[in-house]
C-alpha cells in the first residue's frame, strides 16, 4: 500500500470550507460591490417589483377614461397628469412596466428556447448538425425581420405575445452563435475527453460540464439582449404595431410623440421608464462581463500556455499516405488471452493539405497483467496508438484496423455507444496533463463520484466511500479534503494522484498512462510511477505506458514497443532491448534518454537479493 504522501501532496489544499460555494458567493459580492453592479441591479429589481405589484400600485385602471383628466397636469392625485384620452398617465406607465416586461421576457426565452439547444448540438456534435445549424442562422440574419414582423402583425391582428415571439425567433441566431463559440472552446479540452474516458455519455457530459461554461456567456448576453427587446418592441409600438389597447411603453411614447409640443410630459414620462431600463440592463451586463472575465481570463491564459508548451513538444511533420505502408509489429498472445491487441492500426487526418497517416499499420499487444512501454521520439505516433485503443481520436482523425481486441473482444465491431461502454470498466486511462483534465468549476469529489455514479451505477453514498479509498489508495493523505477541493487548488502531482484514483476506480483490466509524468515536476514525478507500479502489481493490470524516456521503461516495464514517424521499428523484451538493441534508432533513443539507469529486470533481481 502506498504510503500517504505528506508535503507536496497535501501542503496546498486550502481549508475545509465549501470552495464552491465560496466561489459563487465571490462572484455575486465582487459584482455587487461595483457601483455600476449594486445601482444597475437595485435598479431593474425595483422595476421587476413595480411588474409584479402593478395591481396593486396602479392607482387607477390604466383604460379607465375621465374627461375632466384630458391632457391634465400632473397634480396630487394624478402625479403624472392625464393623457390625450384622458387615463392616469402614472396608472398606465406602471401596467406598462408589465408589459414592457413580460415583451422582453417572451422574446429572450424564445431566442433562449431556440438558440442555445441547437448552439450546443452544433458546437458539440459538429459535423451535419453544425452545418445545418449554422446555414439556418445565417439565413434567419440574412431575412429582413421587420418586414416579417409586419406580416406577422398583420395576419394575426397585432398579436403582441406572437410579435414578441417572431422578436425573439430573429434573436436566436445571436444565442446560437455565442453558444456554439464556447462550447467549440471547450470541446477539445482534455477534461471533457477525461469525461468521455471515464465512460460518462455525451448527453451526460453535455448537461454537466459543457451548459456550465455556457451559462456566464448567455446570462450576459441576456441582460444586453433584453434591453435590445424592449427597444424594439417599443419601436414596434412606436409604429402602431402589436400596441393595441395594452398601455405598453412604447405605445404610451407614440402618443406623447403626437403631442410633443403641447405637452411634452407625456413623451418624456415612457421614454425616462425606457431609457432607464434599458441602460441598467446594459450596464448590468456589461459589470457582469467585467467581473467574470476577470475570474477567468486569467486561468485560462494560464491553461493555454500550458496547452501550447505541450503542443509545441509534438511538432515532427506527419508523412504522406502510403510512404510507410509495411504492417509493423508482432504478436505474442493469443487475440482472445490478450488484454490489448492491435492489429494492422492506422490512422489518418483530414489536414489542409488532404489526407495524412501518421500510424501505418501497426501491430502489437499487452499479455494481462504486462507492462508495455510505447517510446519513441515526439510525433512518432505513440498518442495516435493509445487514443485509436481508447477511441478517443479528434473529430479529424480516422483509425482502421483487422482488428482491435480488448479483454477477449474485437471492439472494431462493436457500436460506438458499446465501445464507450468499455471505457472506465475494461479500460482507464491516465492523461498527460492532469490539470487540464480535471474541469475547474467541479470539486475533486464530484468529478470522481459522477462516473462511479453514472457509469458504474452505484449510490452516491458507496460511490463517496469508493472515492475516498480510491483516494487514500493514491496516497492522498486527508482524502477528505481533497474531494472538496477545486483543481487550482491541488498540486500538479496531486492532480495526477486523483486522475489516477479515477482511473482505476472501475477496476480495469488494462490501465493506459500516456506519459503521466511529462508535466510533473523530477521528484514527483518518481513518486507517480512508483504509485503506478504498486498499483499495478497489487491489482495485476496490464499496463500501456507511453513514454519518450528509456529510464522510464527501465523503470517500469516488461516489453517495450519502438515507434518512429508512426512505424514500430522494434518490440522486445526490455533486458534484451537494454542489452543488444537491434535497430539503430532504438540505440539513439536508450543513449539519448538513460543515464545509467537501470531495467525493472535487474532491479527485480536487487529487490530479491536484498
Ligand atoms: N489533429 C491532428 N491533425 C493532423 N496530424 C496530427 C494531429 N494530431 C497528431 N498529428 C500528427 O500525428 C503524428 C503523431 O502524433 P502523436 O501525438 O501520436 O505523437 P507522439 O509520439 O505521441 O508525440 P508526443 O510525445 O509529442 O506526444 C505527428 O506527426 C502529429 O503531427
Amino acid at each position: 500500500m502506498t504510503a500517504p504522501i505528506t508535503d507536496s501532496v497535501t501542503g496546498s489544499v486550502a481549508g475545509a470550507v465549501d470552495p464552491r460555494s465560496s466561489t459563487r458567493r465571490s462572484t455575486l459580492a465582487r459584482f455587487l460591490r461595483r457601483p455600476a453592479g449594486a445601482i444597475s441591479s437595485a435598479l431593474l429589481v425595483l422595476i421587476v417589483l413595480i411588474a409584479v405589484l402593478a395591481p396593486w400600485l396602479s392607482p387607477m385602471d390604466p383604460n379607465a377614461v375621465d374627461l375632466s383628466l384630458t391632457r391634465a397636469l400632473p397634480s396630487p392625485e394624478h402625479p403624472l397628469g392625464g393623457d390625450t384620452s384622458g387615463r392616469d398617465v402614472l396608472s398606465r406607465l406602471i401596467w406598462g412596466t408589465q408589459i414592457t416586461l413580460w415583451g422582453a421576457l417572451v422574446a429572450i426565452a424564445t431566442a433562449v428556447v431556440l438558440g442555445v439547444p441547437s448552439g450546443l448540438a452544433a458546437g458539440y456534435t459538429g459535423g451535419a448538425v453544425d452545418r445545418i445549424g449554422t446555414w439556418i442562422s445565417d439565413a434567419l440574419q440574412a431575412v429582413p425581420g421587420m418586414i416579417i414582423l409586419l406580416i406577422v402583425a398583420a395576419s394575426t391582428r397585432n398579436e403582441f405575445t406572437l410579435l414578441m415571439i417572431t422578436v425573439g425567433v430573429f434573436m436566436a441566431p445571436g444565442y446560437f452563435r455565442l453558444t456554439r463559440s464556447t462550447v467549440l472552446s471547450v470541446r477539445n479540452e482534455a477534461y471533457i475527453d477525461a469525461a468521455r474516458v471515464a465512460g460518462l455519455t455525451n448527453a451526460r457530459i453535455m448537461g454537466r460540464h459543457v451548459i456550465r461554461t455556457v451559462i456566464a456567456p448567455i446570462v450576459i448576453q441576456t441582460a444586453l439582449t433584453a434591453g435590445m427587446a424592449m427597444g424594439m418592441q417599443a419601436g414596434l409600438q412606436f409604429l402602431g404595431i402589436g400596441g393595441g389597447t395594452t398601455p405598453g411603453w412604447g405605445a404610451a411614447m407614440n402618443e406623447g410623440f403626437r403631442v410633443m409640443r403641447t405637452d411634452p410630459l407625456l413623451l418624456l414620462w415612457p421614454s425616462l421608464a425606457l431609457g432607464i431600463t434599458i441602460a441598467a440592463l446594459a450596464v448590468l451586463g456589461s459589470t457582469l462581463a467585467d467581473v467574470i472575465s476577470v475570474k477567468t481570463v486569467t486561468l485560462s491564459r494560464r491553461e493555454k500556455r500550458r496547452i501550447a508548451a505541450a503542443h509545441a513538444a509534438a511538432g515532427a511533420a506527419p508523412g504522406p499516405i502510403g510512404a510507410t505502408t509495411t504492417t509493423t509489429g508482432s504478436i505474442s498472445v493469443a487475440a482472445v488471452d490478450s488484454a490489448v491487441r492491435l492489429e494492422n492500426l492506422r490512422v489518418t487526418y483530414e489536414t489542409a493539405d488532404g489526407e495524412v497517416e501518421v500510424v501505418h499499420g501497426i501491430t502489437l499487444d499487452v499479455a494481462p497483467g504486462e507492462v508495455l512501454g510505447i517510446v519513441g521520439e515526439s510525433g512518432s505516433g505513440k498518442s495516435q496508438t493509445v487514443f485509436s485503443m481508447l477511441d478517443l481520436l479528434p473529430r479529424s482523425g480516422t483509425s482502421t484496423a483487422d482488428a482491435i481486441w480488448i479483454g477477449g473482444e474485437d471492439v472494431t465491431r462493436l457500436s460506438r455507444a458499446d465501445r464507450a461502454r468499455l471505457l472506465g470498466h475494461e479500460i482507464g486511462y491516465i492523461p498527460q496533463e492532469p490539470m487540464t483534465n480535471l474541469d475547474p468549476s467541479y470539486t475533486i469529489g464530484y468529478q470522481l463520484i459522477e462516473p462511479l455514479r453514472a457509469v458504474h451505477g452505484m449510490r452516491k453514498a458507496e460511490a463517496r466511500t469508493r472515492a475516498l479509498e480510491m483516494l487514500e489508495r493514491v496516497g492522498i493523505a486527508d482524502p477528505a479534503r481533497t474531494m472538496r477541493s477545486y483543481p487550482h487548488e491541488l498540486s500538479g502531482g496531486m492532480a495526477q494522484r486523483v486522475l489516477i484514483a479515477g482511473a482505476i476506480a472501475g477496476r480495469p483490466s488494462v490501465l493506459v498512462a500516456d506519459e503521466p509524468t511529462t508535466a510533473l515536476d523530477v521528484t514527483v514525478q518518481a513518486e507517480v510511477l512508483e504509485l503506478l507500479r504498486e498499483l499495478q502489481r497489487e491489482d495485476g493490470m496490464a499496463l500501456v505506458i507511453v513514454t519518450h524516456n528509456f529510464g522510464v521503461v527501465a523503470d517500469l516495464c516488461d516489453r517495450v514497443v519502438v515507434m518512429r514517424s508512426g512505424s514500430i521499428v522494434e518490440i522486445d523484451d526490455v533486458a534484451p532491448i537494454f542489452a543488444h538493441a537491434e535497430h539503430p534508432y532504438t540505440r539513439e533513443l536508450i543513449a539519448a534518454s538513460l543515464d545509467g539507469a537501470e531495467s525493472r529486470s535487474e532491479l527485480d533481481a536487487q529487490e530479491v537479493h536484498a
